[in-house]
Parts: C-alpha cells; structure tokens; sequence
C-alpha cells in the first residue's frame, strides 16, 4: 500500500444506529501537523466519527484511514494516540504501572518518566487507578495516549473533567506534542478551546460535516458582522431593508443590525441617517457562528 500523505483521511464514511444516522456521510483530510478541533451540539456523531478513527466501531460505508494505514494497524503501530472519555483505567495499577505496560506493547515508546512529565502526573506515578480524582484521571489517560509517541492525537473531549487550572496545564502539554510537528484532532464542547489551540475548525450537525475551515473563516460563514449605532428617528422597518441586513434588534435609539456585508449597511445607514453616532462593527464570534451554523433548520 503507498503512504497517504494525510494523516487522516475519511471517505464517504457512514454509521446507522437503527434509524439514526449518527454519520452521515463524512468527508475528511487532515494534513499532518494540523490541529483540528470538531465542534458540534450534542448528538452530533462527533464521538461516533473518533469511534470510526479508531477503528472502535466499523462504518456501514466508507472508510478511514491514518497516514494510509487502517484503524487497527495504525493502532497496533502506535502511529495513533487516543484519549476518551471513558477510557478504561485499570483500578488495581498505579499510574506509572498503567503507562509502563502501555509502553512496553510499542516498538519506540517514550521513556515512562518523560510521558508522565508531559502529561502532568509525575507526582501521581505511585497513585492506584481507584484513588484519582476525574481531572487526574484525564491526565493519566493523556500519559497513556503519549507514550507510544503518536504521531496522531485523538482526543474527544479531553478537558472535560478538569478545573481551570489543570486544563491550562493540559493545553501547554498539548503544545509541546504539536510543536514538534504531530497532529491532533480533538472533540470539544469548550469554543474557547477550538478558538485558542486549534488551527481549523470541522462543525459537525446531525451526522454531517456543516462547516471546515480557520476560525475567522469559519466565524464568516456564519453571516457576516454585528453593526451597533445610536440612530435617533429609526425606523425597524426601514433598517430591515438596508442592503445585507438580516436581523434588527431595537431598544430605543439604540440598534444592533446583523449583517452579511457590513460595509454597504453601513454606507446605507449614514445615507439614510447621517445622525446615525456611537457606531461599532464587531465579527461574529465562534460562538455566534456554531449558534448559527448548528441550528435546527439551519440552510446548511
Ligand atoms: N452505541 C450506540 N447505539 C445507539 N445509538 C448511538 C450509539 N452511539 C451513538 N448513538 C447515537 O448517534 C448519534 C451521534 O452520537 P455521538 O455520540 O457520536 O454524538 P456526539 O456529537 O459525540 O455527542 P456528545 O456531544 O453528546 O458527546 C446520537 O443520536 C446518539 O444517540
């Protein structure tokens, strides 16, 4: 078989839980040395698409491959790391015995000491599975995923369990993975954490891909800007006509527009309200782009 040169490819992939299409058709490549974060509301399939990944469950169409391997020998090569939410840990191990029997079914593990560092658990090495915390035992999961020294991270909702200050530390062992070039995929439900860490963003909807991109041009699919103004005399009727408004919202004088092209609303709004004064142009955020790109009926 010649080497994909992605490092994730999924084609035309598809998973039916009875009548629930929990993916629907996924088309995806992820270049190596990406870092993509999948984004969607619940129920998304975006646990079931990392299921597919790793070869966890098998498509009813389609396939997935990593760096042209299959799940199960990409897997049994440590090319690919997981964490899960629910990954088992063993209950009678300690954590550095659970990283140590990891390492030794791989072929060129980091060193033990070096995964747990990484990871954060250094001082939790002696402690039994039974005895961590939820955060500590995200952390475990994460030493386990890094010590066959992946060259793909997969990672459904890592920081889920953890408090500020550990995720933060979660994030910076993150960077120390990427920075030396790996890639990762990770599901998440925190916005700021696609926003901050990740350089593309894939916004699932219903078992379909919704939206691929960068964040800003993710946020610009979603419709465009935010123009606020103190308008004396407004009329909501005569805003909603400006060129490219979508939205009025009125309080007073005071007006929010949403806009597809702000420029042409605004050059209107002046033209038809030179008092128009205090006026800000604000992007959409992640938040307002997932809001609008996932919603029920969405166009897309
Ligand atoms: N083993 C299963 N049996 C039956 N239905 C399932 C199973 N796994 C997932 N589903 C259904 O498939 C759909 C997609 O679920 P999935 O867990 O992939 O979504 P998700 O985006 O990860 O959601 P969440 O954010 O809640 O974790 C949902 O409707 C879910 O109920």
């Amino acid at each position: 078989m010649t080497r994909d040169s992605h490092a994730v490819r999924l084609s035309g992939l598809r998973k039916h839980y009875g009548t629930v299409r929990a993916v629907d058709g996924v088309e995806l490549a992820i270049a190596p040395g990406e870092v993509v974060a999948l984004l969607g509301p619940n129920g998304a399939g975006k646990s079931t698409t990392v299921d597919l990944l790793l070869g966890l469950t098998r498509p009813d169409a389609g396939t997935a491959t990593i760096f042209g391997l299959s799940p199960a020998e990409a897997v049994a090569d440590g090319v690919i790391g997981a964490m899960l939410q629910g990954g088992a840990l063993l209950e009678d191990a300690t954590v550095g015995e659970m990283v140590e029997m990891v390492a030794s079914l791989h072929r060129a593990p980091l060193p033990v000491g070096e995964a747990l560092r990484r990871a954060g658990v250094t001082e939790l090495a002696g402690r039994r599975g039974t005895k961590l915390s939820g955060g500590q035992k995200q952390r475990a999961r994460f030493a386990i995923a890094l010590v066959s020294d992946p060259s793909l991270l997969v990672l459904d909702e890592p920081t889920a369990a953890m408090d500020v200050g550990t995720r933060r530390e979660f994030w910076r062992g993150m960077h120390e993975f990427t920075n030396t070039g790996r890639t990762v995929l990770f599901a998440t439900h925190y916005l700021e954490e696609a926003e901050d860490f990740a350089d593309r963003v894939v916004l699932m909807r219903g078992g379909r891909v919704v939206a691929d991109g960068s964040v800003a041009q993710v946020r610009a699919l979603a419709g465009g800007r935010t123009i606020r103004a103190v308008v004396p005399g407004l009329s909501a009727a005569v805003a909603g006509e400006l060129p490219g408004v979508s939205d009025v919202e009125q309080r007073g004088e005071q007006v929010a527009l949403s806009s597809r092209d702000s420029d042409a609303t605004l050059r209107a709004l002046l033209r038809e309200y030179p008092a128009a004064h205090e006026i800000e142009v604000s992007a959409v955020g992640l938040e307002g782009a997932f809001l609008s790109l996932t919603a029920e009926g969405s166009a897309r």
